[in-house]
């Protein structure tokens, strides 16, 4: 690892948020807390210990009345001393207080260095470090129960379980090639084909649950799209339970983008509300329809509105196009002809009859939205971020190489390359492998005072 080593500086935030509060703290992490510690109490703290204490300025007039705690290192949050000052939750209280701090030795710190230091001193790993950023970001419940996982470490374990499982065919492989004059017999052990089978199937498990992580966290996003006058705008009204969107039987209303997040039974959705699609000269329908398609490109679920007369032409446009992305065909206006609520898998597709006007068949989509977003998926779902996503499918691509080199030519050392870089790849999640260009990235994004 190249991260720097936590340096000798103390830091000091407002940990608590900006704004009148019944309490706010005044977190302090480093070599200085002991000696700064002694000057606000008068005496040395008791590890771990409320102390009632009197927060003086450097010329002796009060500040506030507060708790005061040291966790002396390592056992505290940081791994580092650490003082926490616990004063009323008043802005300028608090500024004071930190101002104090600052004056008897430390500076301010930057964001997320409280929970850096804990990576650094082996706290906690990347992952989960990502999770604390994740869980107090969180807006819906499960999004937040499935962060409070990953801090748990439920996700990091298994990619610790996926890494021995790899290190040992390594091993395994590595050792064939040592002995070159029994290469052969031993690459074509069933017992390394099976291993290597087996670690697949695991990391295609694993990768599924990152993806349902990924939906937990940030919320799955949905793209609503359609020729005009659809009814798609009326469909986002009817998920957000309230007028977003102009609605009007004119074909080509919406022209722009427009976004709403919902929250359905806790879970978040991001909805995308776009422009009907169809060929104009009109250049900002046009620009609409331009926005629409990339909408529908970054969108984890594409729905679909149509209606019976259009149904078959627009699903196999739907289905003509080159994404990886769930799709719903809705069956809109059901109430202008004979058709009743109904669900039907197509292939790879679900379809849905429904009325937006009358309502019949929405809480199906409701329903079925959910399921996607990963609802109900359980009490060890956790959460995750699109880089760790990108390097499990880095991974996947590795052994599927690493399957072929040994299967179809015996070149266990490609083999063995490929699995090294796995390995690496695999790393990168839980922060064994980093750049400090990562960490910074990582680290910066969260809030100052954690
Ligand atoms: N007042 C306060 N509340 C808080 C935090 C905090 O820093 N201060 N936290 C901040 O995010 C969260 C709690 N997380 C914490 C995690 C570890 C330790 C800690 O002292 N760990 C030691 C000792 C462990 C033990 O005694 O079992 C260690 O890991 O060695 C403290 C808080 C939420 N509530
Ligand atoms: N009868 C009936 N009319 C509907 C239904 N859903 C929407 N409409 C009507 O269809 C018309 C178009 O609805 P919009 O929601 O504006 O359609 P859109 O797909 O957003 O249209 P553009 O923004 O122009 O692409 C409006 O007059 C709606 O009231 C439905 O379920 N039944
Ligand atoms: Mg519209």
């Amino acid at each position: 690892m190249t991260a720097h080593q936590p340096d000798d500086e103390t830091i000091a935030a407002i940990a608590s948020a900006a704004g009148a509060a019944g309490v706010g703290v005044v977190r302090v992490s480093g070599s200085r807390v002991p000696a700064i510690a002694l000057t606000l109490l008068g005496r040395l703290p008791a590890p771990r210990h409320a102390h009632f204490a009197a927060f003086r300025d450097a010329g002796g007039a009060l500040i506030d009345r507060g708790l005061l705690l040291h966790f002396p290192a390592p056992a505290s949050y940081t791994g580092e001393h650490v003082l926490e000052l616990q004063g009323h939750g008043s802005v300028v209280l608090l500024d004071a207080l930190l101002r104090r701090v600052c004056e008897l030795g430390a500076r301010l710190a930057r964001p997320g260095e409280f929970t850096e230091r804990a990576f650094l001193n082996g706290k906690l790993d990347l992952a989960q470090a990502e999770a604390v950023a994740d869980l107090i970001a969180a807006r819906s419940e499960a999004g937040a129960r499935a962060a409070m996982q990953s801090m748990e470490g439920v996700f990091s374990r298994k990619v610790d379980a996926l890494l021995q499982a790899l290190v040992g065919l390594r091993v395994h492989i590595e050792a064939a090639i040592d002995f070159p004059e029994e290469e052969i017999d031993f690459l074509a052990d069933p017992a390394i084909t099976r291993q290597l089978e087996n670690l697949r199937a695991q990391l295609a498990d694993l990768l599924h649950e990152a993806q349902r992580g990924v939906r937990l966290n940030d919320g799955l996003r949905v793209a609503i799209v359609g020729r005009p006058n659809a009814g798609k705008s009326s469909l986002l009204n009817a998920l957000a339970g309230s007028e977003r969107a102009i609605v009007t039987d004119i074909a080509g209303t919406t022209r722009d983008v427009l976004r709403e997040s919902i929250n359905l039974g806790g879970i978040t959705l991001e909805l995308a509300d776009t422009a009907g699609l169809r060929d104009t000269h009109d250049p900002v329908e046009r620009e609409g329809v331009r926005r629409a398609h990339s909408e529908r490109e970054r969108a984890d679920v594409v729905v679909l509105v149509t209606d019976e007369q259009h149904v078959q032409a627009d699903a196999a446009w739907l289905r003509g196009l080159p994404t990886a992305v769930e799709h719903v065909i809705v069956i809109n206006k059901i109430d202008l002809g004979s058709a009743l609520p109904r669900v039907e898998w197509r292939g790879r597709d679900h379809w849905l009859w429904l009325s937006v006007k009358s309502g019949a068949g929405l809480e199906a989509l409701r329903e079925h939205l959910k399921q996607l977003a990963g609802a109900g998926s359980g009490e060890g779902a956790f959460s995750a971020r699109r880089r760790h996503v990108f390097a499990l499918e880095r991974v996947r691509g590795q052994l599927e190489h690493a399957a072929r080199m040994l299967i179809d030519t015996r070149a266990g050392e490609l083999a063995a390359e490929e699995l090294r870089q796995a390995q690496q790849a695999l790393g990168e999640i839980t922060g064994t492998y980093t750049s400090d260009d990562l960490l910074g990235a990582i680290f910066s994004s969260f809030c100052i005072g954690k």
